[in-house]
């Protein structure tokens, strides 16, 4: 059962979503907002869809739920240009994603 990874990366979601305080990554990203997006960006990915995922036990580790949030950010960094916000934003998240869920850290969590 992923009660106790769901536990986990909810934990995780809140404190990554805490760091978008101007809301970039919350919601999908829209054409309105940001002209010929669906184009450009194939795979979108944003915080309310992980949690959607995470409620419908779609991760089944921490690595998954990682990799989606790697493409959030990656996404921002696709579509934005370097002196945007947006882009600036992202890569800032990205950072603070990278330090949480470290990659050697987690190796130490598997059985
Ligand atoms: N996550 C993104 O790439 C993102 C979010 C919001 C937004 N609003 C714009 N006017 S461009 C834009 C891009």
């Amino acid at each position: 059962d992923n009660t106790h990874l769901n536990a986990c990366l909810d934990h995780l979601l809140l404190t990554l979503s805490r760091k978008d305080k101007e809301g970039f990554f919350q919601y999908p990203v829209t054409d309105q907002f940001a002209p010929g997006y669906s184009q450009i960006i194939t795979r979108p990915m944003d915080f309310s869809t992980m949690k959607k995922k995470i409620i419908q036990d779609d991760y089944s580790n921490v690595i998954e739920f990682r990799s989606d949030f790697e493409l959030m950010c990656e996404n921002a960094m696709k579509y934005n240009r370097p002196d945007t916000i947006y882009w600036r934003a992202a890569k800032k998240l990205l950072a603070t994603g990278a330090k949480l869920m470290n990659k050697d850290k987690l190796l130490s969590f598997r059985r």
